[in-house]
């Protein structure tokens, strides 16, 4: 049994009902008491962040997460405050009916969704209609509950999972609850980290006590903060690798240094640029330390294909005559390569082996080229895209956006909970290219260089975004990311 981190371990929907049932059927917990400890649990987070709530609203659906709705109107009550609770529809299982009696036996009536508008302004709603059973877009009442819930001025707990996304992918199929916090139970469902799950709030993971003997392995788990060790003192440039830059085409030079230079700040000994853009070139009296060259082709390419160890590839390339060649020919270098934009798109078009120790890091869009679907597809089912295309090409795959996931040719997945909004601006994929292309320049593997790529991309954009997200530009990460990549504090 592998080592169990709850704190970063993600599971799917299915795993986590399969880990209800091992904690019922082998540790003999019924359902009921399950339910009555998510409960507590949720209560006691409720009082904990909103400790001056007097009125709560809590709107229950037909299953167990409704449930566990009616025991925190329970606790509620027995707490002296008021409680109004909405029940969309009659619970089905025997323990959320159980749930709905202890509810009333303190007093508390459900009310219709039509009740909605008689009712006193509440300071916090409390979302029990889905849990891990959504299995569609909410319709019907539901819908229109979960729009009232965020049409609502009061701060939102959300049980389990916010209705309406999908605990398994982290897509919302119709509405979803817009929820200011989840507390969610037992273990961390892999869709409150990816796609939309920003709507999840803070979430909160309570365990209910269970031991590590109900679980499993995890499908998948969290990114934790890292960086590099302390360089060996005869650290010398040749030690620390010799990343190769390949890109730019006439006019698009911007995305390739941008890479050359995030590999520098991320250690890489020494970085060089092969390109043919006129202004990248004339850097090379202002920064020599990018060691530009004119690139017109192969025959050119290869003496500094010879001097490098790791490859970046793709960045403003373009997939005309000149990028192709000068790709064919470094992929055909079966060096460790980074392979991201127009090296992406030249693989769409031409799909071929890659070397041995590859990175390729999509975005959705091209991940979707690459696995001739829509980007939607992609966007459905994140973890099976990552993984697909990993399996596909055998290669580690970064499946960018929000909450990046970097699936490693075996299959594993990581899942990056670091990131902003601000990080939608012009070369932060460029950016990201450079420092995993710097890490593995620096001897990381493949999927390790990606996972502490992407965190120590994300979470240097979270530093710089400390002073707006608008705004925020990929050579603002330069700084932090070298805090970061030393552990120095940012
Ligand atoms: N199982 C346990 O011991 C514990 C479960 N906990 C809570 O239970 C939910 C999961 O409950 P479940 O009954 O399986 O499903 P839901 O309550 O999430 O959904 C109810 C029900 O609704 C139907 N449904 C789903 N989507 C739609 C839709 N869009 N439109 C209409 N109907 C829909 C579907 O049939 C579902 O069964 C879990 O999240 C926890 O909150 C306890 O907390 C811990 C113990
Ligand atoms: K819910």
């Amino acid at each position: 049994m592998t080592a169990h981190d709850l704190a970063v371990d993600l599971f799917t929907s299915a795993q986590s009902r399969a880990i209800d049932q091992r904690a019922m059927r082998e540790l003999g917990i019924p359902g009921f008491e399950l339910m009555t400890r998510a409960a507590s649990a949720a209560y006691a987070m409720l009082r904990r962040r909103w400790p001056a709530s007097r009125r709560v609203r809590v709107v229950c659906g037909g299953g167990n997460n409704g449930g566990d709705g009616y025991l925190v109107a329970r606790d509620a009550l027995a707490d002296g405050l008021a409680v109004d609770l909405i029940a969309l529809d009659p619970p089905k299982g025997d323990d959320a009916r159980r749930a709905r009696q202890a509810f009333e036996a303190l007093g508390g009536v459900a009310k219709p969704l039509s009740a909605w508008g008689g009712l006193a302004p509440a300071d916090m709603m409390v979302d029990a209609i889905y849990g891990t059973g959504l299995n569609r877009a909410p319709e019907g009442e539901a819908r229109e509950a979960i729009e009232a819930i965020n049409a609502a001025r009061a701060p939102v707990l959300a049980l389990d999972v916010p209705s309406g996304l999908s605990a398994d992918t982290g897509a919302c199929p119709g509405v979803v609850v817009r929820a200011t916090a989840t507390a969610t139970f037992i273990v961390r469902k892999r869709g409150l980290y990816t796609h939309q799950a920003e709507v999840a709030g803070d979430v909160e993971l309570h365990t209910l006590d269970l031991p590590a003997s109900v679980l499993e392995a995890p499908d998948a788990r969290l990114l934790v903060a890292e960086s590099l060790p302390p360089r060996a003192l005869d650290s010398h440039k040749g030690s620390n690798g010799h990343v190769l830059a390949i890109g730019g085409d006439h006019g698009t030079g911007g995305a390739i240094r941008m890479a050359a230079e995030a590999a520098l700040r991320t250690g890489a000994g020494l970085v060089s640029v092969a390109t043919r853009d006129q202004n990248v070139l004339a850097m090379n009296a202002a920064r020599p330390e990018l060691m530009p060259h004119g690139v017109d082709g192969p025959q050119t390419l290869q003496p500094m294909l010879d001097k490098a160890s790791v490859l970046a590839l793709g960045p403003g390339l373009g997939q005309a005559a000149w990028g192709h060649a000068l790709w064919t020919t470094a992929l055909d270098a079966d060096k460790p390569t980074v392979l991201d934009a127009d090296g992406l798109n030249l693989l769409h078009s031409e799909p071929r082996a890659l070397p041995t120790k590859t990175v390729l890091t999509p975005h959705p869009g091209e991940a979707a080229r690459l696995l001739g679907m829509s980007t939607a597809d992609v966007q459905a089912d994140r973890f099976a895209a990552a993984r697909a295309l990993a399996a596909r090409f055998h290669a580690t795959v970064v499946l960018k956006g929000n909450g990046s996931l970097i699936a490693s040719a075996e299959g594993e997945v990581s899942v990056c909970p670091w990131g902003n909004p601000g990080m939608a601006s012009g070369g932060m994929g460029d950016t990201l290219t450079g420092i995993i292309a710097g890490l593995l320049a620096q001897g990381c593997e493949p999927y390790h260089a990606a996972c502490l790529g992407v965190g120590l991309h994300a979470r240097a954009a979270d530093v710089a975004a400390q002073d707006g997200q608008r705004g925020l530009l990929a050579g603002d990460l330069l700084i932090p990311l070298r805090h970061l990549v030393n552990g120095v504090d940012a």
